[in-house]
């Protein structure tokens, strides 16, 4: 009694894994111990041609930045601020589940696929328009708002300088993108210690209807991709971002690149906390092959669809951030 007085036990303080997030045989992760993979493209912003980024983009659909010009300093601010909101004592966290201002947080149980709880707590918000998006974010910590701000101005303009390659690679106009990289979401997840991690997912195997995804680790590995038929491991390279294409950028290169199957698997001692940033096109925006990729030899090989249809239809995010899509700010202006 004593000893746990004052102690917030949480939902993964267990000496084994509850049954609410088991996983069926045929679900389980596999390959958790497999080296992490030596064959995903590294792309040095600093020197790598743009047809190593397209190469990338097109063998693999997934790739680290490297010398992409964000400082440490705030990288390492965001991931710390995300520490400290996770670790906020659940009183505290309980208030902020399905918050009415523009963020979400999900906790374990929030979440389940066919039954089952997924290993992890997630928060998620837009960040676009900026300036109008900040007050609407957590107020605790205290500094969240100024850190996570200065972090998705990085990030905007490493999105831009990678998808202004991929323009060029893909032979598009320069301002191809334009209104159809309007949309910002951050998510964050948070992926506490696992008593046995052969039998979680810290998240499913899915793809992303972004157009492109931004996603720093904070030096931890967990994050696998399917490649071949087989689940690699992606590594944790410090301070590289890990980019990969969505389905928004699969359908505008007209399959040239793909939107790779990926997941979260649990590690049994380490707490992971990773920063997604999906660049997202806004809802009413129509996406379709690009009309330089297609012709008679290559004639188009998807249908051209409302963002907000595609969501729709292929039911990509939860219920949760379908209605958090709907809300942000530059939504309700178009
Ligand atoms: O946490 C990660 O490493 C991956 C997150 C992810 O795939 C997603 O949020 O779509
Ligand atoms: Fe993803």
């Amino acid at each position: 009694m004593e000893m746990n007085e004052g102690k917030d036990l949480r939902w993964f303080d267990v000496k084994n894994v509850p049954e609410g997030y088991i996983f069926s045989k045929e679900n389980r992760p596999q390959n958790l111990d497999s080296p992490v993979s030596d064959s995903i493209p590294v792309i040095d912003l600093e020197k790598t041609p743009i047809e190593a980024i397209f190469k990338a983009s097109q063998e693999f659909g997934f790739f680290y930045v490297i010398n992409h010009g964000v400082p440490e300093k705030t990288t390492n601010d965001a991931i710390n601020v995300m520490k400290e909101f996770f670790n906020m004592p659940s009183k505290d966290r309980s208030g902020v589940v399905l918050n009415s201002k523009n963020w979400i947080y999900i906790n374990s149980t929030d979440f389940e696929k066919d039954g089952v709880y997924l290993w992890r707590e997630n928060l998620k918000h837009p960040c676009r328009p900026l300036e109008e998006c900040i007050p609407q974010w957590p107020q605790e910590p205290t500094r969240y708002q100024e850190i996570i701000a200065a972090y998705i101005v990085e990030i905007q303009k490493l999105s831009l300088r990678i998808l202004e390659m991929i323009c060029k690679g893909l032979g598009l106009d320069p301002g191809f993108f334009n209104g159809k990289s309007e949309v910002q979401i951050l998510s964050t997840g948070f992926y506490p210690p696992c008593p046995d991690p052969t039998l979680t997912l810290g998240i499913l195997a899915h793809q992303d209807p972004s157009l492109i995804t931004l996603l720093y680790q904070g030096g931890l590995a967990g994050l696998q991709v399917l490649k071949d038929g087989e689940w690699i491991n992606v590594g944790a390279i410090p301070n590289a971002f890990v980019v990969n294409i969505g389905n928004q950028l699969e359908i505008i290169s007209n399959g040239k690149f793909k939107s790779v199957l990926h997941r979260v698997v649990n590690s049994k001692h380490e707490t992971r906390r990773s920063i997604a940033t999906f660049v997202n096109p806004s809802l009413d925006c129509i996406i379709e092959p690009a009309k330089v990729l297609i012709n008679e030899l290559e004639p188009a090989r998807y249908e051209a669809s409302k963002y907000k249809d595609f969501i729709g239809r292929n039911k990509s995010f939860g219920d949760h951030t379908t209605a958090l899509l709907n809300a942000t700010p530059s939504d309700n202006q178009a």
